[in-house]
């Protein structure tokens, strides 16, 4: 006799992935706690959350009181959302991410995506601190994100695992092109008006699951595979921003040297992480607030 599978008894329960529902119990939450509402997101990277600082009239909400919210663990990242203006553009602003390593599933560390995208945003600027693998890049470099490999894609791993919901998105989705070819343009051009194009690349960024910082055996490879920056977050985020149609626009910033010799002694370490992306703060956050200028002016989509 066939048994009849419903989707609880196939998905077993800690794997399943937060419904529309609980969602947008999220969204609703923020939006009856602020009069704005914003159609850009920003995800601020390792260090790089000051940016929300910049916004006027804020609603902050930590996440520890957003219903259904993980926390965040690591240091660098605060852990609320900051919901504001800048340059009298609403956006909401998350000051601080969740990565895989913290022990979140992929869809738990991207949820905060589709709770943007319920509350009606469009547009995804997203930035990281990153490991430069590529041999000409420089700590303190910004790098544009052109394309990215998909690491644990290849492993399996994915958060658009589970039941798809098609009211976020297709099963099955396009890659190429993920990141706005029209902003990276722009994005350029802002950082030649800002004279800082000497300090600014376009290249390749792979997501590691982390929490180490690669083996020189691992860096040769990324280096074999046309890698530019290592990192261990950013890709997840988005898959789940492309599924549900939104535009993205995201920069790295070289905050270390891959080592690729034997003989070096550099180690890498979060406490240098933080500390370049102190002291790249006030160009991360020109370049940064210019291109969230230009995405608010740009009405294709
Ligand atoms: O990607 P963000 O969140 O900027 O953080 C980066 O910095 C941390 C390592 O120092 C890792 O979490 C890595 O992903
Ligand atoms: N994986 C990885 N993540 C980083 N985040 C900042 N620097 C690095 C790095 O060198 N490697």
């Amino acid at each position: 006799m066939r048994v009849e599978r419903t989707t609880e008894q196939t998905v077993p329960k800690e794997e399943t992935v937060y419904t529309y529902d609980e969602l947008k119990q999220c969204s609703n939450y923020l939006l009856e706690r602020t009069q704005l509402r914003p159609k850009i997101g920003i995800i601020c990277g390792s260090g790089l959350g000051g940016f929300a600082d910049q916004l006027s009239d804020q609603d902050v909400f930590p996440y520890t009181d957003i219903p259904n919210f993980p926390t965040s663990t690591v240091e660098g990242h605060a852990g609320c959302m900051v919901i504001g203006k800048l340059s009298s553009i609403p956006v909401v602003c998350m000051k601080g991410r969740f990565h895989h390593y913290e022990g979140y599933p992929l869809w738990k560390c991207t949820m905060a995506v589709r709770v943007m995208k319920l509350m009606g945003v469009e547009k995804l600027l997203l930035t990281n601190a990153a490991g430069g693998v590529n041999s000409e890049y420089n700590i303190g470099d910004i790098m544009i994100i052109k394309d990215h490999m998909n690491f644990q894609g290849f492993g399996g791993n994915s958060p658009l695992f589970g039941v798809n919901d098609e009211r976020f998105g297709p099963r099955f989705l396009a890659m190429n092109n993920a990141y706005d070819r029209d902003l990276r343009k722009k994005a350029k051009a802002i950082a030649t008006e800002m004279k800082i194009e000497n300090v600014i690349r376009e290249g390749i960024y792979v997501m590691l699951g982390g929490p180490t910082y690669e083996t020189v055996a691992e860096t040769r490879m990324l280096q074999m595979l046309g890698v530019d920056a290592v990192g261990m977050s950013t890709v997840q985020e988005v898959i789940v921003a492309r599924h549900c149609n939104m535009k993205v626009f995201a920069l790295s910033l070289i905050t270390n040297k891959c080592v690729t010799e034997y003989e070096n002694d550099d180690m890498a370490n979060h406490a240098e992480v933080i500390a370049v992306a102190n002291n790249r703060k006030s160009e991360m956050e020109e370049l940064s607030r210019r291109i969230v200028i230009t995405m608010n002016a740009d009405n294709t989509n």
